[in-house]
Formats: structure tokens, C-alpha cells, sequence
């Protein structure tokens, strides 16, 4: 009170005392003017405040608020601990597959329709469909709402839901961070269940994992790496059938005999030292099934794709090690287009080397490894020392399997192509007669087969136009000429076109109507001329056509040799 009625005082009202004290002196009166208080109060005002006896006032408000300070936070954080002792908390990071299982097993919870603050979502987490429809949704089938974003009820972000689980209580927390990166936020899950045991922990992951993994029975998933290089995951796929990838007789069974082996040799490798790992190099002409029969090979052998883009800008040799040292312990590593990166032009066409890489190295479909002379191009940030590395460097992943494509196999280093980096080169050719046969026979379904596949499909969702290729050989006469031809186009013109689908709408082919005009286009299909792709896309112009698929393909191969003998010039833009 003393310092305030002293030098506080004085000094919030001293120039107003001042000039009052001024003015009731009377006109007339000359004087002086005073000498301005401020600071003289404001020096003795620091001096008091620093005084001995000031110092010790604070020093005693000093420790006696710091002492009810440090008593509040014992009190708060004992609190939490003894809270905390009753509570087991995982947390889970949006880019980690454990995040996608909680979260379809969240959005399964049924409390969340008696929630009264959710989050409406259409987002998957790696399924084809959301795990829990909207009350009403599924029922909509043939109507607009059944688009593929289904909606679905999910714990909304930045509040704290509370669920129970095997009579325990146990708290949600969503929250979202800014990452700082280019305006990206990322997610959390933090789940805290009421036991003190982590059994009950574990019983809900790997429940969540189960669920999700039945959920994934029928599709693959696919990664790849993001502009910070970690693994994304992207898409989920449907599984693609085996069977509706038509090569050569063997090819097929070579790839995957060799790699289910390896999946379940690892003790072998182990005892003998080897690292375990196995590397694809599938080359030849573009459009043959090189990809189709990797995402085919993934959905057989349950593996997930991660794909490596060589070519990804900002990928440089440190980068890349770090990506395939982060691959799971069982998955498919995919390389495509692995000699576009040591290239100074994507282009897949430049005339240098193009015409003898398409070329196999020798028949045999299956190859043993082996490369030109020709050293690399650089064009990308990664070095083929660092790729080398990568592949089978300390840091490299056990158990993966590699996947590489190319289309130039000759220009690719005999390094890169050694076995232990590509174990097995497979040569896929341009189409062979019995592939266009077996392709044809692929698209057009004889009629005993539509009923089983309308069953099948309602059940498993096909990527394809294929659900199967009967490789029985008919006993059926083969036609040989185009006047049989004629004759089965012209006796089986009478059939009715009926149903919804494409499939439907085709006429009604027995197995031998089928196998008979499947040999005829195959005759027709010039060997080793044509891929597969243009072969697929020849046959899709003629969905519900089978019989004009055969009738016209003499007048569709004269064109397209003529235009492929004159390719029409590049236009500069
Ligand atoms: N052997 C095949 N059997 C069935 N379909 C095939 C076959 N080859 C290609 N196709 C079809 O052609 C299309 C392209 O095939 P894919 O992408 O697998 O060829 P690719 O060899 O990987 O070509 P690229 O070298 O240009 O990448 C796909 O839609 C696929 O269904």
C-alpha cells in the first residue's frame, strides 16, 4: 500500500496534480514552471522494487507459487498414472496397413449408428466397398445410389468416441496433423481399452486384421512409393484368374511353381547361406501379358504389388535403397519399363537398338540370363549401381520377389540381368496360333459354360472378360477351310440374342460350335504377328459377334499388316 500511495500514485497522476497545483496559484502570477516529477518517481519506484526487502517479498511469492505449482502437476500427472495404469493406448499412423484394419473394423461397430456426432465417409481403406453400408444402401441394387462409393459411419475427427469391446470400455480418438508438406495432413488413431492386460490388445488387432484380410480374399492390393518415399498404398484390385492369361503352353507353370517353391523355402535359403530373394525378368513385345500375368501371379500367390517407378522424379540411388529395404517380408516388387531409367528418352521406340532388343536372344521362351555389352545411359537419378545395390545390397529385403519388364531386353546390363538379381528371364513372344485360339475361346463362352460363370461372377468380381479357358481338346471336327467357316456362321446365324449383358446378347455356341470357329479365327491370326493386346482389341469390337469376329478377321489382318508396312507419319504439334 505504501509503494502504491507513494510512487504508483504519483506517478499515474502526478502531471495532472502538477498542473493543478499550477493553476490554483491565481493569474498573474509568474512562477517558475516545476520540475517534472515522473522521474524521480520511477527511480525511486526501482529502487524500492529492487530493494532488499522487496526481494525477499518475491522470493517468498516465487517459491510459494512454485510450490503450488509443482504440487498441481504431481497431482495432475499421478492422476494420469494411476488413470493410465487401468488403460492400454495404441496408437495407429494413417500410412500403416494397421490403421486400414482398425478402421474397417471401427466402421463395422454398430454403436456408431447410435453415435450423435459421426463422420459420413465414402473412403474404402484398401477394400473394393465400404465394410458397413448406410441402414438402407444395400437394398438400392439396381438404383442410382449403388454407385461404387458406398457410404459408410466412421468416429469423427478430433473428438473422443467411446466403444465397448468384449465388455471392456475403450476410447477412439481420430485426430489430423498438418505434415507440412505441401499442404498434407495426416491422420492418427489412438485407441485406448480399459484392461490391464495386452491380451485383450491383441485379441482386437488381429480381429481386425482377420476381418479385414476375409474382406480381401478376392483382391490384391497395390503400393507405391510417395514424394516423401514411403510406401502409399494406392488401389485394390480385383484378383485376376490365371487362367485368363493366354500364353504358351509351360510359361505359365514355370513362373508359378517357381515362385510358390520359393515362398516356402526359406529355411532352405537360411541353412545355406543364400539371401532369399528371387528376382522375374519378363521381356518381349509390348501388349504380350507381361503385367497381366504379374498382377495374375500376385492374386495366386496372395502377395501385394508394391511398385517401384525407376523414373519417379526425386527418386535418387539412397532413396531407392531406402524404398526396397522397407518392402514387407512377402510381397511383389515391381519394376516396369526397367530400361526406361538408364535411357536418356522414354520413348520406347528410338531407333537405336530397338529392333534387335525386341528380338529374344535365342527360341527358347525361358532363358538364361544375359545382356549386351552396351553400358547404360544415364538419364534418371538413379545410377545402376544404385539399382544393383537395391536389388541385392545388405539393406535389400528377404523375401521379396522382383518383377522387372522390359521390351529392350539386349540393351539391359548383364550385372542387372545376373542370376541372384533376375533369376529367370521368361521371353513373352507376339501371339502364337494357339494363343489366338485359346483367347478367342476366352471371350466367347459356350453356353454350357455361361450358367456356372453367372454364378461365379455374383460371387467373385472378374477384372476380366474371362472367367475360363477349357484347354480340352475337342473331338469336334475342325474346320479348315473359309467355306466351313461359312457354313458355321451361316447355321449358327438363327440364334436368338436375348438378356441384359454383352454376354447375354451373344449368340448361343455349344463347346464345339465354339472350338471350331476358335480354330477358324486362329488360322486366320498370321503367327507371331499380332500381340495379344491387339488381338483383345480386335475381339472386344465384337462382343456379342463371335461369328462375325471369324468372318471378318481375314479383312481386319490385311489392314492392319498394310498399315503396319505404312505407318501413317507423326504430325509435329
Ligand atoms: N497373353 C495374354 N493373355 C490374355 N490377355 C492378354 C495377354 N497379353 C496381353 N493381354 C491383354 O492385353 C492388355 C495389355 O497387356 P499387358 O499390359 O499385360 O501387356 P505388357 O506385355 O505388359 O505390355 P507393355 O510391355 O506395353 O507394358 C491387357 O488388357 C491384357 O488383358
Amino acid at each position: 500500500m505504501d509503494i502504491l500511495t507513494q510512487y504508483i500514485l504519483p506517478l499515474a497522476f502526478g502531471s495532472q496534480l502538477e498542473s493543478n497545483n499550477t493553476g490554483s496559484q491565481g493569474n498573474g502570477t509568474i512562477s517558475a514552471p516545476a520540475s517534472p516529477p515522473v522521474p524521480a518517481n520511477l527511480s525511486s519506484l526501482i529502487n524500492v522494487l529492487f530493494s532488499f526487502s522487496a526481494l525477499h517479498d518475491w522470493l517468498k511469492i516465487f517459491v510459494i507459487g512454485g510450490f503450488f505449482e509443482t504440487c498441481r502437476r504431481l497431482l495432475f500427472s499421478s492422476y494420469h498414472k494411476i488413470i493410465g495404469s487401468f488403460f492400454i493406448t495404441a496408437h495407429f499412423q494413417e500410412d500403416d496397413s494397421s490403421y486400414d484394419w482398425m478402421m474397417v473394423w471401427l466402421s463395422k461397430q454398430v454403436s456408431w449408428s447410435q453415435s450423435r456426432e459421426l463422420q459420413i465417409s465414402t473412403r474404402t481403406f484398401g477394400l473394393n466397398s465400404s465394410a458397413v453400408l448406410l441402414p438402407g444402401e444395400e437394398e438400392d441394387a439396381d438404383s442410382l445410389m449403388n454407385g461404387n462409393r458406398k457410404l459408410t459411419y466412421l468416429p469423427s475427427v478430433s473428438s473422443t468416441h467411446t466403444v465397448w469391446y468384449k465388455r471392456r470400455w475403450m476410447s477412439v480418438t481420430r485426430t489430423q496433423k498438418d505434415t507440412g508438406y505441401y499442404g498434407r495432413s495426416e491422420e492418427t488413431l489412438e485407441i485406448s481399452i480399459m484392461t490391464r492386460h495386452h491380451r485383450i490388445l491383441n485379441e482386437l488387432l488381429l480381429e481386425a486384421k482377420k476381418e479385414y484380410m476375409a474382406a480381401q480374399e478376392h483382391n490384391i492390393s497395390i503400393y507405391v512409393s510417395d514424394s516423401s518415399n514411403s510406401w502409399r498404398h494406392v488401389a485394390t484390385r480385383p484378383k485376376r484368374p490365371l487362367r485368363s492369361i493366354v500364353l504358351d503352353p509351360g510359361i505359365k507353370d514355370i513362373l508359378i511353381d517357381d515362385a510358390r517353391d520359393f515362398l516356402e523355402s526359406k529355411t532352405w535359403y537360411a541353412a545355406r547361406g543364400i539371401p532369399f530373394r528371387r528376382g522375374y525378368l519378363l521381356h518381349g513385345a509390348p501388349g504380350s501379358g507381361k503385367t497381366s500375368i504379374i498382377h495374375s501371379l500376385a492374386g495366386e500367390l496372395g502377395l501385394d504389388v508394391y511398385i517401384i517407378s525407376l523414373s519417379r522424379t526425386g527418386l535418387d540411388d539412397t532413396s531407392l535403397s531406402e524404398l526396397t529395404s522397407e518392402l514387407p517380408e512377402k510381397c511383389i516388387a515391381l519394376m516396369e519399363d526397367i530400361d526406361a531409367a538408364f535411357t536418356q528418352s522414354l520413348n520406347r521406340d528410338t531407333t537405336e537398338g530397338s529392333s534387335s532388343d525386341t528380338e529374344p536372344p535365342n527360341d527358347s521362351p525361358v532363358t538364361p540370363g544375359k545382356g549386351s555389352s552396351q553400358p547404360p545411359r544415364s538419364g534418371s537419378r538413379v545410377s545402376l549401381s544404385g539399382l544393383l545395390n537395391a536389388l541385392d545390397g545388405v539393406g535389400a529385403q528377404e523375401g521379396r520377389i522382383l518383377f522387372a519388364t522390359t521390351n529392350k531386353y539386349k540393351s539391359l546390363d548383364p550385372a542387372l540381368c545376373r542370376p541372384g538379381r533376375m533369376d529367370i528371364h521368361v521371353e513373352f513372344k507376339l501371339a502364337s496360333h494357339y494363343q489366338a485360339r485359346e483367347l478367342y475361346r476366352c471371350f466367347y463362352l459356350p453356353v454350357e459354360d455361361l450358367d456356372a460363370e453367372n454364378i461365379e461372377e455374383k460371387g467373385n468380381s472378374d477384372s476380366g472378360y474371362a472367367s475360363s479357358v477349357d484347354t480340352d481338346t475337342d473331338d469336334a471336327e475342325i474346320p479348315n477351310t473359309v467355306e466351313t467357316v461359312k457354313t458355321i456362321v451361316t447355321t449358327t446365324e438363327a440364334v436368338t440374342f436375348t438378356g441384359r449383358s454383352h454376354r447375354d446378347r451373344g449368340p448361343k455356341l455349344s463347346r464345339s460350335q465354339v472350338t471350331k470357329l476358335a480354330n477358324q479365327f486362329a488360322e486366320n491370326i498370321p503367327e507371331r504377328t499380332f500381340s495379344m493386346a491387339s488381338l483383345q482389341g480386335y475381339l472386344m469390337a465384337y462382343k456379342t459377334r463371335p461369328l462375325d469376329a471369324v468372318k471378318d478377321v481375314a479383312a481386319w489382318v490385311a489392314k492392319e499388316r498394310l498399315s503396319n508396312a505404312n505407318p501413317e507419319p507423326l504430325i509435329a504439334t
